[in-house]
């Protein structure tokens, strides 16, 4: 209960300073939509890190919470596959649940969860991989879904050294279905984010003029925020 600012959350008669309300530096407007929707322009909702090294050095949930946002993100996702055949959308635990669901339920295909290991009480397919983190992780799959030449779209927030996206791909090739595609909110040019995109058909909202701030893991909109970002 640090906060002590006296904004209004608006719509809701709840004051940020209220009991309910902890450390919100930087409360959002939910309804306030730009009139110039310019390309990516829902990314500036993204969260800095203030929490240090041990966590991912944004927070794109934040912009999941804006309604118009969510929808013009998976808008621009989904565009370079309008005219592409996929029979499932697969997302990648636990991030890439929501942006997976969500453009599952618009392309209107069933949604296969690839998860960290451990949480499936099923026949499973399970693959070793290191990620942004380097720490080894496991991924698993369940092995009752994809048919050979099953088209399947693989969805996660974000790719960074690309090793997490490539264990996915492992698993559903494994299993004989066919890669119709990868999405994500962006795409690093780091060496895996470019293996990935040389091999694959991606989607990503980042527009190219921004892609060397993502790179840098520094955002010019971070600078709304006020306060300073725990890792670069
Ligand atoms: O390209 P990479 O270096 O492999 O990193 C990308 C992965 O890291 C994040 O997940 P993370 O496990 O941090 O968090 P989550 O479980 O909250 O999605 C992100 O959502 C990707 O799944
Ligand atoms: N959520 C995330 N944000 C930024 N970088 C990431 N790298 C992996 N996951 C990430």
């Amino acid at each position: 209960m640090s906060c002590s600012s006296k904004r209004k959350a608006r719509g809701t008669g709840q004051e940020a300073g209220s009991s309910r309300a902890l450390r919100c530096p930087v409360l959002m407007d939910l309804w306030r939509v730009p009139s110039s929707r310019e390309t990516g322009w829902y990314l500036a909702l993204i969260a800095p890190n203030v929490k240090g090294p041990s966590y991912p050095w944004l927070d794109p949930s934040r912009l999941y919470c804006h309604w118009q946002g969510l929808q013009d993100c998976i808008a621009d996702l989904l565009q370079p596959f309008c005219e592409d055949p996929i029979d499932l959308v697969a997302g990648i635990d636990a991030m890439g649940f929501i942006l997976g669901a969500a453009i599952a339920n618009t392309l209107q295909k069933g949604f296969l969860a690839i998860r960290k290991a451990g949480h499936l009480c099923v026949e499973t397919c399970t693959q070793p991989y290191t990620d942004y983190t380097a720490r080894q992780k496991l991924l698993e799959m369940r092995m009752d879904t994809i048919q050979p030449g099953l088209r399947v779209l693989l969805v996660d927030q974000w790719i960074e050294t690309g090793g997490t996206m490539r264990a996915a791909i492992h698993l559903v090739e494994q299993q004989g279905g066919v890669i119709a595609g990868i999405a994500a909110i962006c795409i690093e040019d780091s060496d895996g984010g470019k293996w990935i995109q040389e091999h694959y058909k991606c989607s990503q909202c980042v527009p190219q003029h921004l892609m060397p701030q993502f790179n840098r893991h520094q955002l010019e909109s971070f600078q709304a925020f006020g306060a300073t970002p725990g890792q670069a």
